[in-house]
């Protein structure tokens, strides 16, 4: 029986996690595995639903209660979809985990990285992705690249994108045990290649 894999993928906003989750999951498939692809927040109902009031609402709410939010939709995500998957021996590669809410709801606001690793671990059943990819850019080249509307995180700006990133490079190692850094400021197919020599047949 294979044993499951569990992947996150991770940065600012508009490094090109989506675009590199279907490129590495192909990489996988092509290797004969079997691949889960979920997004944090989201990809559950119970994590939609509470999406919605996350990035599209107007409601303003604490660090810690947003925190809360995502940790409870991280919950959902990896009792229902996570860890059946990787019983099963699959691939699960997440656009997003833990480490992002470590970052953004740490910045500017009252709560602490070690309060939000602390909580969210608990949240996830101490569930960590095994490898954590950062794709790492200047935030005004990444956010550059966003051709739709801002949510309400990247409505903050680009001072606190740029203090996310920084973030997102200090708080990496808690991550997982393997880690890596990708320079995501190149063309998609280079970066999908630095990716896929990430994870050899
Ligand atoms: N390496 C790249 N170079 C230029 N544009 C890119 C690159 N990767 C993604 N994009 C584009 O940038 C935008 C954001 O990409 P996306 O994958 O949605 O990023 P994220 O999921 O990290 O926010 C999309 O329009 C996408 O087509
Ligand atoms: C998972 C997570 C995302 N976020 C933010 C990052 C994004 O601005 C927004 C939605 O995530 P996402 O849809 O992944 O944004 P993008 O595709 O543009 O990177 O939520 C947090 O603030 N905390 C979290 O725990």
């Amino acid at each position: 029986m294979t044993t499951g894999m569990f992947v996150s993928l991770d940065g600012i906003d508009g490094v090109g996690k989506s675009t590199q989750i279907n490129r590495l999951a192909e990489h996988f498939r092509n290797q004969g595995r079997e691949v889960l692809c979920v997004r944090d927040p989201g990809t559950t109902a119970v994590g939609a639903r509470l999406r919605e009031i996350l990035l599209s609402s107007d409601l303003t709410m604490h660090r810690r209660t947003e925190a809360i939010i995502f940790m409870a939709s991280r919950s959902e995500l990896v009792e229902t979809l996570i860890r059946p998957a990787l019983a099963e021996g699959k691939v699960v590669i997440s656009d997003r985990f833990l480490l992002s809410t470590v970052v953004y709801q740490s910045i500017g606001g009252d709560v602490s990285p070690d309060l939000l690793w602390q909580l969210g671990r608990m949240a996830s059943g101490n569930l960590s992705p095994d490898v954590t990819v950062l794709l790492d850019m200047p935030a005004l080249d990444s956010m550059a690249r966003i051709d739709r509307p801002a949510d309400r995180m990247e409505a903050r700006g680009p001072e606190y994108m740029e203090s996310v990133r920084k973030a997102f490079l200090k708080q990496l190692p808690e991550a997982s045990e393997t880690t890596a850094v990708v320079d995501a400021n190149q063309d998609i197919e280079t970066v999908a290649k630095r990716i896929r020599e990430l994870f050899p047949a």
